[in-house]
């Protein structure tokens, strides 16, 4: 029998559980048939029904099998009806928090911790989803992906609404925007941090990689809600064209002229920080913070750009002078040996170019950077990680990142052409020994940047997860 969709958000939203997993499926429940990137949702609905699903939600020309005792609801977006099936059951829109989604290359993490901060320090309880865990107040869970499979987003957001948070700061990958893992939600504020190449296994081009974070930004103007977005990249210059309404953040001021927008001048940089000056409108403001680099001056920027729209004011923002920092970024381990090491997230190949320029101004005898890269994972970065290492390292230490299915050494071989301006390469698959060898060839006066796990607890080797934490790592090398 075919149903409306309005009917079934009707029985969901009095309490009828939804599954887009059919092995999850209970009698009376629904099954939604998402077309996945790996396998058709669609080839499990006989299996749906044989756990006893009620109803079933599929593409227009789906038919349930002979005799088949479910209704049928076609609907042209599975994934976008899974994510308002997920907003009814959990009544997300009902909740009233305020919704922040930051989207980018490279940055994210970065500034929902930062906004976090300024939010918490203006009196707002916090929500945050994002790669390193998903937190409010007195709450802490794992997380498994940067953002979140829909059913389960919309579930932390009821989790957190009933802990009282009103404001939800969370990342939103490319992915999650391709794969309508956001449906259902509605973004009050939208950052863009910058579009550089990454992904391009899934995204196959740049454009496509751009399009899919562009997504986040298109519903906004039509809501009048405010889009964030960095004109210092190139990308983000395309989406302030395309969406006019949305508030460009940059460096420079007086460059530009510093009209409309919120610019930012890089007053002083150097090891001990950022001395920032503001200008929004007729209003100035300036900020000192610890975090280091022009990246991190342009992360703070993105970070107050949203707390701006979310009304907070621009004396309310010199909170963001205590913050200290976000694990596994640019993180000093203090060692007894007495070495300047530093842990950082860079996994691409501007990432690596930022923290390393950055590092690279610092006052030191040689750089020593430890890296590798993700396996099954964009290939075409593999060598521009190279290079970007290559530009600024005295001493190239290359090794594995998390090879996940791919043969170590192969990645390895992916990377090498572009080391081939590095003096001094030393090359060891194993990490721990890798950062070992870094560790016994540096003296006093070198610092050493081990990038690309940054807070990550595990090494995905073969498919498996074994404990590894390059922090750990060097406490244990050198106590
Ligand atoms: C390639 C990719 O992104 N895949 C994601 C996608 O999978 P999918 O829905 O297409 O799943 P599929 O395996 O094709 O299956 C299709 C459907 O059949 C169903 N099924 C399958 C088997 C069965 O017996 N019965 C059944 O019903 C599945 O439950 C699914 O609904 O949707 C799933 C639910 O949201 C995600 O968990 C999954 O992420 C995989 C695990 C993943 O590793 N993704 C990474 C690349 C990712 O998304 N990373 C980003 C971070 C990137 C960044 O740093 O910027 C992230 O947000 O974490
Ligand atoms: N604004 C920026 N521009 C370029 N590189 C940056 C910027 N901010 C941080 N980085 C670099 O990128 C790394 C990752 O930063 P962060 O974790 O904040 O980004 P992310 O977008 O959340 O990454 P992911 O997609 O992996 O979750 C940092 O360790 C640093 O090396
Ligand atoms: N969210 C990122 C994390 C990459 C981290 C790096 N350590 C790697 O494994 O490549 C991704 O899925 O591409
Ligand atoms: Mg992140």
């Amino acid at each position: 029998m075919n149903s409306t969709f309005n009917e079934l958000v009707s029985a969901v939203a009095a309490g009828l559980m939804v599954r887009s997993d059919s092995r999850r499926v209970r009698s009376g429940e629904v099954f939604v048939a998402v077309p996945g990137v790996g396998v058709d949702g669609a080839a499990f609905i006989s299996d749906a029904l044989e756990r006893g699903a009620a109803w079933v939600v599929g593409l227009p020309g789906t038919r349930l099998p002979e005799g088949a005792n479910a209704r049928l609801v076609e609907h042209e977006n599975p994934r976008v009806a899974l994510g308002e099936l997920a907003a009814a059951y959990f009544k997300t829109a009902e909740h009233g928090q305020k919704l922040v989604g930051v989207t980018g290359t490279n940055g994210k993490t970065t500034i929902t911790y930062l906004m976090e901060h300024v939010l918490t320090a203006a009196g707002r309880k916090v929500g945050v989803i994002g790669t390193v865990n998903y937190r409010w107040p007195g709450f802490v869970l794992d997380a498994s992906m940067t953002t979140p499979d829909c059913w389960q987003l919309h579930e932390i957001m009821a989790n957190m609404a009933a802990a009282g948070v009103d404001t939800v700061v969370m990342e939103v990958s490319s992915h999650a925007l391709d794969q309508d893992r956001v449906a259902g939600l509605a973004f009050d504020v939208a950052v863009l941090t910058n579009v550089t190449q990454d992904h391009l296994d899934y995204h196959k081009t740049m454009d496509a990689y751009f399009n899919a974070k562009a997504r986040l930004f298109c519903d906004l103007p039509r809501r009048n809600k405010a889009g964030i977005v960095n004109v210092d990249d190139a990308y983000g210059r395309i989406l302030l064209e395309r969406c006019p309404q949305c508030t460009g953040y940059g460096l420079y001021y007086p460059a530009t002229g510093g009209n409309g927008g919120l610019w930012g001048d890089i007053v002083s940089s150097s090891s001990r920080g950022l001395h920032l000056a503001m200008k929004y409108g007729d209003q100035r403001w300036e900020l000192r913070s610890s975090l280091i680099g022009k990246h991190n001056a342009s992360n703070l920027l993105a970070a107050q750009g949203a707390a701006l729209a979310l009304g907070v004011k621009p004396k309310e923002l010199k909170s963001l002078e205590d913050f200290h920092g976000v694990p596994g970024r640019l993180e000093r381990i203090p060692n007894a040996g007495g070495l300047d090491v530093f842990v950082d997230y860079a996994h691409t190949p501007d990432a690596l170019e930022n923290v390393l320029s950055c590092v690279g101004e610092l006052d030191f005898r040689r750089l020593f950077v430890v890296f590798g890269c993700g396996g099954n994972r964009d290939r075409t970065k593999r060598p521009l990680m190279g290079e970007a290492v290559a530009r600024y390292a005295d001493v190239a230490i290359l090794t594995s990142d998390n090879p996940r299915n791919e043969e170590p050494l192969a990645i390895m071989a992916d990377v090498r052409p572009g080391l081939a301006r590095c003096a001094h390469v030393i090359e060891d698959s194993d990490r721990r020994t890798a950062i070992a060898a870094a560790l016994a060839e540096m003296r006093k006066g070198d610092v050493l940047v081990i990038a690309g796990k940054g807070h990550e607890t595990y090494q995905e080797i073969r498919g498996e997860r074994h404990p590894f934490s390059d922090a750990e790592v060097v406490r244990e090398i050198l106590g």
